[in-house]
């Protein structure tokens, strides 16, 4: 199977790899070319522009940043719109709001081609593992060609129905993470300043119901302030951001994720925004100031 691959970030190298890997022939663009160069290594070929890409495959996946990105990289000058038609099929697993997807897949489908949202939960380990899982939504015979990629990037994936499904699912997703991730900030600083080990914290809650994955493998290294990025805190703002609007959308009160948006706002005034998102640790320990 030949697809094209539009975004080589954190996320879209390791599922372009993975899907290399598997034998896939894969076409790749990316903004600042020079992202392509390691996957041309691999084996991949290179198109220089997104309609390029789309000309070349019958499928084409995106792997953009936030709702502008996915929107620019289809409808711009030499954008993905420009060669879609009859037979052709694109695929974007960015994290956007369902307006961004509602727009991109309305504007296809008037051209005659075909449009799944596909947004993913899991990070950049999983990424690498081929052990996402895939929130897709929209036209349905898209989804059961392109299985077999999915089953390559992902260990999972839900067909979620009409377009919109998958994202406000991804958002709702990660509003919780989100509120979690907060959470656990907060116990960690509240653990140290009454005197206890944040260790024997991390070892307690690791053995109850609270246990999970998330807190297993951010807490030592936050621990250690360390934060390399696998999911950018800046990504996971435009998340809180877009799932709060979902909530105003449906009367939703969101009172702990709202909170929770309002830290990552403060660490990406503190210039986190490209480290890890659980570097919200480091806007929680911040003191507020006095009044
Ligand atoms: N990292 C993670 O753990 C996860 C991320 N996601 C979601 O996946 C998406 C990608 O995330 P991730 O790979 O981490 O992000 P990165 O920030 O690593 O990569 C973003 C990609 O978007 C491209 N881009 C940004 N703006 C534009 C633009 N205006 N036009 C064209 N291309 C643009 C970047 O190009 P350039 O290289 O030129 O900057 C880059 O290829 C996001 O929506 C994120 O929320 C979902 C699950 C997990
Ligand atoms: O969107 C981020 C993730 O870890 O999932």
């Amino acid at each position: 199977m030949e697809v094209g691959f539009l975004g080589l970030g954190i996320m879209g190298k390791a599922m372009s790899l993975n899907l290399l890997r598997h034998g896939f022939k894969v076409t790749v663009w990316n903004r600042t070319l020079s992202k392509c160069d390691e996957l041309l290594e691999h084996g991949a070929s290179v198109g220089s522009t997104p309609a390029e890409v789309v000309k070349k495959c019958k499928y084409t996946i995106g792997m953009l940043s936030d709702p502008s990105a996915a929107l620019a990289v289809v409808f711009d000058k030499d954008g993905v719109l420009e060669q879609i038609g009859e037979g052709k099929c694109y695929i974007d697993m960015s994290t956007v709001d369902a307006d961004t997807s509602s727009k991109i897949s309305e504007e296809i489908t008037k051209k005659g081609g075909y449009f799944l949202e596909a947004p993913v939960s899991g990070s950049k380990k999983p990424a690498e593992d081929g052990q996402l899982v895939i929130l897709a939504a929209g036209e349905k015979t898209l989804y059961d060609e392109i299985i077999p990629a999915f089953d390559v990037m992902g260990k999972k994936s839900f067909f979620l129905g009409e377009i919109g499904n998958g994202a406000k699912m991804k958002l709702v997703v990660n509003m919780i993470m989100g509120s979690m991730l907060n959470a656990f900030s907060e116990g960690l600083v509240l653990a140290d300043k009454s005197g206890l080990s944040q260790q024997t914290l991390l070892d307690v809650l690791d053995l109850g119901a609270m246990a999970n994955p998330m807190f297993k493998m951010k807490g030592p290294t936050m621990l250690m302030s360390s934060y390399p990025p696998a999911f950018p805190l800046k990504h996971q703002q435009k998340d809180m951001r877009l799932a709060l609007a979902l909530g105003d959308e449906n009367a939703v009160s969101m009172p702990v994720a709202a909170a929770a948006n309002e830290a990552f706002k403060k660490a990406r005034s503190l210039g986190l925004g490209d480290n890890d998102f659980s570097a919200v640790y480091e806007a929680i320990k911040v003191p507020e100031p006095s009044p």
